[in-house]
């Protein structure tokens, strides 16, 4: 048995800059990788099954990331082996920390290797992206500035620091909030550099705080502090976050949350745990 980490991502700011005719929009983004990850432990099977053993309560197995990744390899490379897969669900559901896509690239990376398939790296961010628009960068492995729907991604140096990460009581579909009519989709399309993260802001926001109170309360509890470089919410929510330069910094704010408040700190990684081990 195999065991390997699936990180969670914070979208550093995201704008709107388009629609595709397909209803996709037009992003750009900065995803940056954070230590706070679900486990998922995969043994291979010689029989062709993909048996995820623990699925998530509301989430019928067929449709997990994880197996619906799986069953993609195996239909890309024809391979007849199975596997038995067990996660250990951290990350919160419908909290944009892209919990589920990061769950789906750790099980193409894993079963890449385990399986000995081979795909290249084009050929599986190729496969992550039928996944999910957000499945791509967990495979890219580095902190990336992002644009199209997430596909065209760019390796970016972001510099050490630490987050507080508040999980408002709500799961946000991220199709209902880029169907919303509030939305605005144009903001100007900017480069990297001269642009910088921390110039940034998030479009989803308004809309998603517009919809839950909840949101809108834990992201104007982050605003008020001091000492953040940026306090936004993550992708299309309901996590909302503030970034430190010190770990003592994102701490003693996180002492300071409400006690009806809920959330966690993290340290800004570098790159995917699992870009080092696998290369
Ligand atoms: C908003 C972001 C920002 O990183 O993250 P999350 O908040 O979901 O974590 C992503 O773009 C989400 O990616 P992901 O969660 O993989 O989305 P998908 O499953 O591909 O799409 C879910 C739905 O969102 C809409 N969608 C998604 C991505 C995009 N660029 N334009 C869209 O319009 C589509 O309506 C689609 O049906
Ligand atoms: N392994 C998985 N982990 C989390 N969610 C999953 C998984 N597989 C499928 N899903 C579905 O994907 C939806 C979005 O999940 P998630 O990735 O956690 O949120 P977000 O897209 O907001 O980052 C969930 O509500 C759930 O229905």
């Amino acid at each position: 048995m195999f065991t390997f980490p699936a990180p969670a991502k914070l979208n550093l700011f995201l704008h709107v800059v388009g629609r595709r005719q397909d209803g996709y929009h037009l992003l750009q983004t900065v995803f940056r990788f954070l230590d706070f990850s679900d486990q998922l432990s995969f043994a291979v099977r010689p029989d062709g099954i993909v048996r995820l053993h623990n699925p998530i309560a509301g989430v019928p197995e067929d449709k997990d990331l994880c197996v619906r990744a799986a069953k993609l390899l195996q239909q890309k490379t024809g391979t007849t082996q199975g596997v038995d897969i067990f996660m250990q669900k951290q990350i919160p559901m419908g909290g944009g920390l892209g919990g589920g896509s990061s769950d789906a690239a750790t099980t193409l990376l894993a079963l890449n290797h385990l399986w000995k398939v081979n795909l290249n790296p084009e050929q599986l961010l190729e496969l992550g992206l039928q996944l999910g628009a957000d499945v791509p960068v967990f495979i890219f492995g580095q902190n990336a500035f992002a644009e199209g729907v997430g596909e065209k991604l760019a390796a970016i140096e972001l510099p050490p620091a630490w987050y507080l990460v508040l999980v408002p009581p709500v799961q946000v579909s991220t199709a209902e909030i880029f169907t919303s009519k509030e939305l605005t989709r144009n903001t100007i399309p900017i480069t990297i550099p001269p642009f910088s993260v921390w110039q940034g802001h998030n479009d989803l926001e308004l809309v998603v705080c517009r919809a839950y109170p909840e949101v809108a309360r834990c992201l104007e509890w982050l605003k008020r502090l001091e000492n953040t470089t940026i306090a936004a919410m993550s992708g299309s929510g309901a996590c909302v976050f503030a970034e430190f330069a010190t770990e003592r910094a994102a701490r003693a704010a996180f002492e300071q949350i409400p006690d009806d408040m809920k959330g966690f700190v993290a340290k800004g990684l570098d790159c995917h745990p699992m870009h080092k081990t696998l290369n």
